[in-house]
């Protein structure tokens, strides 16, 4: 069997006294999309922040196509392939969503001219902005700029995708549109980990679902299954379920 194309091993992360993550096991194949769910304070966003190298483990190790990248830096894992969307969009504002994507196109993938122009202005297309590349990126609604960041992560040329809330704080239809884009990128063979609070949108897209709560993994499996599990419910409703 070939190596998974993301794994995550035994890992911790703590800041200062308070231990966020506990020994997360995690094996991601390429080409699969996996959805993360669980409660506020969980440790999803410290999870993708300890994969791509925002923030370091405390222990165990992180993983790419076989490689160690546990103490290899944010910008390089980057490089590597591993490509990172925030919570909270944080556009170049002065600069135009092209120039935003091209940012992702030189410094995440390392591309030059003609070649980091051609994947900024692809992650446009694909996420539907191309209409909207001369507009400045601080004048975007909310929508556009959720797309904006999938955008700026699409054009590093990730093998893995790490998305975080793209669908949080969307109308029904616009987070509709943004599972369309999320689908075709995973039709595509992109190999997607997406943490999401609206779980409608993630089961649209996702292989397979995981749910973390106080920094450990307590289910890990078929979504529907998942999230008909007393594991679930134990964590959203206290042992309602137990
Ligand atoms: N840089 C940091 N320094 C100190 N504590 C942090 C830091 N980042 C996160 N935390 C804490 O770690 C815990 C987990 O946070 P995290 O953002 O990973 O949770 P989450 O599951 O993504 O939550 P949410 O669904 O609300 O986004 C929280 O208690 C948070 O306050």
């Amino acid at each position: 069997m070939t190596a998974p194309l993301l794994r995550v091993e035994h890992l911790a992360v703590s800041f200062g006294e308070l231990r966020v993550l506990e020994d997360v096991d995690l094996a991601v194949p390429k080409g699969q999309a996996v959805g993360i769910v669980g409660p506020n304070g969980a440790g999803k966003s410290t999870l993708l922040s300890a994969v791509s190298g925002v923030e370091r483990a405390s222990a165990g190790t992180v993983r790419l196509a076989g490689r160690d990248v546990t103490r290899v830096s944010a910008a390089e894992r980057c490089r590597l392939g591993i490509g990172r969307s925030f919570q909270i969009p944080r556009p170049f504002v002065d600069l135009t969503v092209f120039e935003n994507a091209l940012v992702g196109a030189e410094r995440g993938a390392g591309l030059r001219g003609g070649h980091a122009r051609e994947l900024a202005l692809r992650s446009l297309e694909v996420t539907g902005l191309l209409p909207l590349a001369n507009k400045s990126a601080g004048a975007l609604p909310l929508l556009a700029r959720k797309r904006l960041e999938l955008a700026r992560a699409l054009a590093t040329a990730p093998e893995v995708l790490l998305l975080d809330e793209i669908a949080g704080g969307l109308t029904e239809g616009e987070a509709e549109e943004l599972v369309a884009t999320v689908l075709s990128l995973k039709e595509s063979g992109l190999t997607i980990l997406w943490i999401e609070h609206v779980v409608k949108a993630l089961v649209q897209v996702v292989d397979r679902l995981v749910c973390l709560a106080s920094g450990r993994i307590r289910a890990d499996g078929d979504p529907h299954e998942v999230l008909a599990g007393a594991e679930v419910a134990e964590v959203y409703l206290g042992g309602a379920a137990a």
